[in-house]
């Protein structure tokens, strides 16, 4: 490792590669010194830690395993996606969106603005390279990374910080049903989904109805298809906007004055006012009320677009669960069987954290989130940190990245004086 701490006390602001380096990088051919954090993953998270990093002056190293950022913004969202939150509830730390954005930006206005971003803080991420495996070595203070790149080459990271920014939205998530493997139609998770005009007079089911299942379904509509949603449990369904501004502004205020629950009857009396009782059409709402929800269990209300209304008229019909699947005829729990040219899950995403990240402690097995609620699940031991990943949207992902630069400016100061600084020094510059 001497040489490793040689190379170290340099700083050097740029990765060092070391090709063919035996030790201490065990099988692969390809080893590399990162000076600063790596951080893994290129979306809003990524770019957020290291633009905040840059104005540390901390240089820093992404991973990104597709070949640009935002890949979910990008690549895995519908064309009439807009941010659902206003603009000033998004915007990352340190650049704010252009004055000429509407309140709601455009999907393909929140992308330029990421690529703006990244390159106001010349942020050049190292594309087409999956981390397969990350472990802390604790008899040499590095995190060891281990990345793929296409044709299975392989290179090995060694880094004093670890920054974890895969996302909440890392891997869809498509639940087993019977008979799904032969199902006659169109079948796709709505990562896949673009517009309704492929659909175009097809009876379609989507699955799920969260905010992606919703706007899915009056996307759908919209474009002469005929859907249904499947709709399993209760649901909380706002309007996007009440009493002439957005819920999500309106609550965030009401807040500073009220407590939770009393924030949540008035968003409930105000819904119901707008939206009317919304079990009528199958649709029942959890007994806790939407904050609280969102708090407790981090389950998003559905912010209404449009699509309730079209619920009401009878144009998306509400379906129980699925019981199994035939050909083309789908077997609800009910007993109803009703046939359908394609389906649509929009069931979700999970954390891909823990197929790659060798540790226990920081991160949960089972859902591949931190541990530490909410603000507090940004750090974790031995120089391992996590942005994005409070189930707060892009509000949680600047709290997240601001934290996580200020926490290794310190450390990285205190080196740049002492030449090396151990983590066993870590709690020291807590004092
Ligand atoms: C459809 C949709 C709409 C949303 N709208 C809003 C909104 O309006 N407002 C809001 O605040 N939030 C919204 N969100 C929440 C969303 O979580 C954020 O918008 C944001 O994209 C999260 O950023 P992230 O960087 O944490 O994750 P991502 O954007 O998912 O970025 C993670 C990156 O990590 C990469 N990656 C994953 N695994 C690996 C690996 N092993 N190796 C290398 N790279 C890897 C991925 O390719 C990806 O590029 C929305 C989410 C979705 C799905
Ligand atoms: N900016 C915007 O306009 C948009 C923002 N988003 C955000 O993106 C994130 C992902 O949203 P989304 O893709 O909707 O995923 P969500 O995880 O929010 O919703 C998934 C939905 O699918 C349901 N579901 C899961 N499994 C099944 C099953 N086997 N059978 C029936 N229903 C099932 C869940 O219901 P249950 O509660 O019963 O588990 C839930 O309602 C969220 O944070 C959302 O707010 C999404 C779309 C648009
Ligand atoms: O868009 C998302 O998924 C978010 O997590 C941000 C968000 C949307 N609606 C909300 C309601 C309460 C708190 C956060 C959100």
């Amino acid at each position: 490792m001497d040489s490793l701490r040689e190379i170290e006390g340099k700083q050097a602001h740029d990765p060092i590669f070391i090709e063919k380096m035996n030790k201490p990088c065990s099988r692969s051919s390809r080893c590399v010194y990162v000076p600063g954090p790596l951080i893994v993953g290129a979306g809003p998270s990524g770019l957020a830690a290291a633009a905040c990093l840059k104005a540390k002056g901390v240089p820093s190293v992404i991973l990104e395993r597709s070949n640009c950022i935002a890949s979910l913004w990008q690549f895995k969202t519908y064309d009439r996606l807009h941010l659902h939150l206003p603009k000033q509830f998004c915007e990352l730390p340190l650049m704010g969106f252009p004055t000429d954005f509407l309140t709601y930006p455009t999907k393909q206005q929140f992308v330029d603005y990421l690529e703006s971003y990244a390159k106001k803080f010349d942020i050049r991420p190292r594309f087409n390279e999956t981390v397969s495996r990350a472990e802390y070595d604790p008899t040499v203070g590095f995190w060891r990374v281990r990345s793929v790149r296409s044709k299975g080459k392989e290179t090995e990271y060694v880094c004093r910080w670890l920054v974890v920014a895969t996302g909440e939205n890392a891997e869809e998530v498509v639940p087993e049903i019977e008979g799904m493997g032969e199902f006659g139609g169109d079948i796709r998770h709505t990562s896949s989904y673009k517009s309704g005009e492929e659909f175009r007079g097809k009876r379609v089911l989507v699955v799920g109805c969260g905010n992606s299942g919703m706007e899915v379904c009056l996307d759908l509509y919209n474009h002469n298809a005929k859907p249904s949603v499947v709709v399993r449990d209760t649901v909380h369904i706002l309007p996007r906007e009440m009493l002439g501004r957005s819920t999500f502004g309106l609550s965030m205020w009401l807040l500073k004055w009220l407590p939770m629950r009393l924030v949540d009857r008035f968003l409930l009396i105000v819904s119901w006012l707008m939206l009317g009782d919304t079990a009528r059409f199958g649709l029942d709402r959890p007994r806790l009320g939407p904050l609280q929800l969102k708090n407790l269990s981090g389950k998003t209300p559905v912010l209404d677009v449009g699509t309730l209304a079209k619920i009401k008229s009878g144009d998306i019909k509400v379906c129980p669960s699925i019981k199994c699947l035939n050909g083309h005829a789908v077997e609800f729990v009910n007993g109803k069987t009703e046939s359908f040219d394609a389906i649509i899950f929009a069931t979700g995403y999970k954390s891909n954290v823990p197929s790659w990240l060798k540790e226990r402690k920081m991160f949960s097995e089972k859902d591949g989130y931190p541990r530490r609620p909410f603000p507090n699940g940004w750090k974790g031991e031995s120089g391992l940190y996590a942005v994005g990943f409070t189930k707060r949207g892009l509000l949680g992902t600047s709290m997240d990245a601001k934290r996580i630069a200020e926490d290794i400016e310190r450390c990285w100061k205190q080196e740049a004086k002492h030449h090396f600084c151990t983590h066993h020094h870590h709690h020291h510059h807590h004092d």
